[in-house]
């Protein structure tokens, strides 16, 4: 049975082929008919609201729900709820909220095609894409479900008999805020290591993508969590202020753009609260000239056209060794002319629409000024209309690569979020590391080259939080991913994740008289 909880309705034509296969779910047909808030285990209208919002299918640029942003009020009461589930839940050993998060993880396997489904027509990725983000959204709760059940303190001796140990305890109402790029994946690569620790969640999602997090809810409360212990909220930047500054959140995990990152820190500072800051970045991808060609080359198109090329971490500055620089960049070109553009819920489309048409229109400005700074459009970086007449309003464009670049140029410099490479050209290992590093971001960096330590040495010399060698934007969720420098601070994902969401109580036990000074 698909959709459950009646997240969707479907135009007359779309109804009569209910319950079938999600695979038969078009694009232009989904509208949301529920509320888009979840509090105390159910989907609630706010009580309150500062202003509403709209969401769109990018796929034809029609909106899919209008919808209320929570005012204050009703983030205070999602903050009591949550506060209340806390009790609960914080309570539980390990071992219980590891069986619950493993049914989670379970369930979410089972709806796979249903949830991609959902993130596709939201968020305008591939289906074939939206299915991986899925895969990694169970595996991390799978991953976090394991470490739950074996998270512990120490004990020391100390002299006399007297000793000490440490407890590892949760925080208390964390608030996760996302964007919209990734998400079901945001959603649950913040929410299972809080809860893992014994934390709740008030998750806010990017008001462009408010969709699939509620399924994500859903699934929490029929795995078992305590009503309450994630919650939702739905709103923008006043929204999200009312959930940074609330005296009762204990910590506040950011995903999105750097200026808001600086913001969510100053809000934050007031409360001396923790945060985990995953911002933008502009990564340098370096491909030797003794590398596999074939491997740099679809490395280079996974660092660059992974959904429509709006991901944080993208290696958007490829650097090409000079020896090999025509032959790669003839093989790019080749290869990204051959990219399927279009109805992103058709099983063979390997690039849907952008998110909304001013993200669009902002891409293509960077185009248009990297060709009047020098560089040369090799292919696409102009607006692509799909021959479905249904799509005609969708916001699609060409993947663009671009050469002739140099590092001083806008479009070598600034994160443009689309799917725009820039080719840039290098002699020495020493040359390519020291321009690679001059960047305010330091979040990814990738290497090619079939000499072992030449890779390391180099990969140990870039300023960035996540390296790749011989591959790129893979992400397995037992590794740690997060940034340097402006990239941000704090991980997501891998064992230390789990020191972001909890703290440690040291508690000093003396067998012996006390020794005192008076
Ligand atoms: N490092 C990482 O893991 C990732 C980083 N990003 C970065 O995110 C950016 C794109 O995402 P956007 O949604 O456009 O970023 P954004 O910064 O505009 O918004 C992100 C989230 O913050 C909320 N927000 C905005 N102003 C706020 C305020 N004053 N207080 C509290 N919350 C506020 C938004 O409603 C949204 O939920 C890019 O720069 C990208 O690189 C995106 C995905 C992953
Ligand atoms: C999944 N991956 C590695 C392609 C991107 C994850 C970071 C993001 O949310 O942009």
């Amino acid at each position: 049975m698909f959709f459950r909880g009646g997240l969707v309705a479907f135009s007359p034509c779309v109804r009569a082929l209910r319950p079938g296969p999600v695979a038969a779910m078009n694009t232009g047909s989904f509208v949301v008919s529920q509320p888009l808030n979840y509090r105390g285990g159910a989907r609630v209208e706010p009580v309150d609201a500062s202003g509403t919002e709209k969401a769109f299918e990018p796929a034809t640029g029609r909106v899919i729900a209008t919808f209320a942003c929570s005012g204050e009020k009703e983030v205070n009461l999602a903050v009591q709820d949550a506060k209340a589930a806390f009790k609960i839940w914080s309570q539980k050993s390990g071992m219980e909220r590891c069986r619950v998060l493993l049914e989670a993880a379970r369930i979410i396997r089972e709806r796979r095609d249903e949830i991609a489904t959902v993130e596709t027509i939201n968020n305008g990725k591939s289906i074939f894409e939206a299915r991986w983000d899925v895969d990694t959204s169970w595996q991390c709760l799978e991953y976090y479900a394991g470490l739950a059940g074996s998270m512990a303190g120490e004990h020391i001796q100390l002299p006399g008999g007297s000793f000490g140990y440490t407890r590892r305890e949760p925080l208390g109402v964390c608030v996760g805020i996302g964007a919209w790029n990734y998400p079901f994946q945001i959603a649950c690569w913040k929410s299972a290591p809080a809860l893992a620790c014994g934390n709740a969640m008030i998750f806010k999602p990017s008001p462009f993508t408010p969709v699939s997090v509620l399924l994500l809810a859903e699934i929490y409360t029929e795995a078992g969590v305590p009503p309450g212990l994630f919650n939702v909220v739905q709103g923008g930047a006043a929204t999200g202020q009312f959930l940074c500054l609330h005296r009762d959140v204990a910590k506040v995990s950011f995903t999105g753009s750097v200026p808001t990152g600086s913001k969510i820190m100053e809000m934050a500072a007031k409360g001396i609260k923790p945060i985990t800051l995953e911002l933008g970045g502009k990564s340098p991808l370096i491909i030797f000239s003794d590398c596999d060609l074939e491997n740099a080359v679809k490395g280079a198109l996974m660092a660059n056209f992974l959904t429509q090329g709006e991901v944080c971490c993208n290696g958007t500055r490829v650097f090409v060794q000079k020896e090999i620089l025509e032959k790669f960049t003839k093989e790019v070109v080749k290869r990204t002319q051959g990219i399927k553009i279009g109805d992103p819920l058709l099983e063979g489309t390997r690039m849907g629409p952008l998110i909304n048409r001013p993200h669009l229109e902002r891409v293509l400005g960077f185009i248009k000024l990297a060709k009047e700074q020098g560089a040369k459009v090799l292919c696409g970086g102009d607006v692509f209309v799909p021959e479905d007449p249904k799509l005609k309003d969708g916001y699609y464009m060409r993947p663009c690569v671009l050469t002739d670049c140099r590092d001083d140029m806008t479009c070598v410099r600034e994160e443009i979020f689309g799917p725009v490479m820039s080719i840039l050209s290098f002699d020495t290992e020493a040359e390519v590391l020291e321009r690679a590093n001059n960047t305010t971001f330091g979040l990814a960096a990738g290497v090619f080259t079939r000499d072992i330590q030449r890779a390391h040495r180099v990969v140990a010399g870039l300023q960035a939080g996540m390296c790749f060698i011989n591959n790129y934007n893979v992400s397995p969720v037992e590794l740690p991913f997060g940034g340097y420098k402006k990239s941000g601070f704090g991980r997501e994902n891998g064992r230390v994740t789990i020191e972001y969401y909890s703290q440690l109580k040291t508690v000093c036990v003396e067998m012996g008289d006390v020794e005192s000074a008076f």
